[in-house]
């Protein structure tokens, strides 16, 4: 067999990635559809809508694992963050529909 030509391997990687795309937006749903689950309680139980220290060692712990990875633990950082202000939102807009 010869060795693939650039085109298929373009193809072959492009395929991965497709398939690592696809991991990540079904991981991210799951992952949103246990925070709202945290939003609906915390608003249930006057919970605030952020934990700060809860965040710090969640990116204490990514960071590591990003470093393991060899992963940029700056981008993990700024990932996680990237998330959060999103979770936090759907806190806010949920305790304030169950205040309403
Ligand atoms: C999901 C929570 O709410 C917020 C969102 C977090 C997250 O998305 O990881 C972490 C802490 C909180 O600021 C939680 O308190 O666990």
């Amino acid at each position: 067999m010869s060795d693939p030509t650039p085109l298929e391997r373009l193809e072959r990687l492009r395929s991965s990635i497709d398939n690592i795309d696809a991991a990540l937006v079904h991981m991210l749903a799951e992952r949103f559809r246990c925070t709202q689950e945290v939003g609906q309680l915390k608003a249930e139980h006057d919970m605030p809508a952020a934990d700060p220290s809860r965040e710090s060692r969640q990116i204490d712990r990514l960071k590591g694992l990003a470093v393991d990875a060899h992963l940029d633990p700056e981008f993990a950082e700024k990932w996680f963050n990237f998330v959060v202000a999103e979770v936090i939102q759907h806190h806010t807009q949920i305790a304030d529909e169950h205040n309403a």
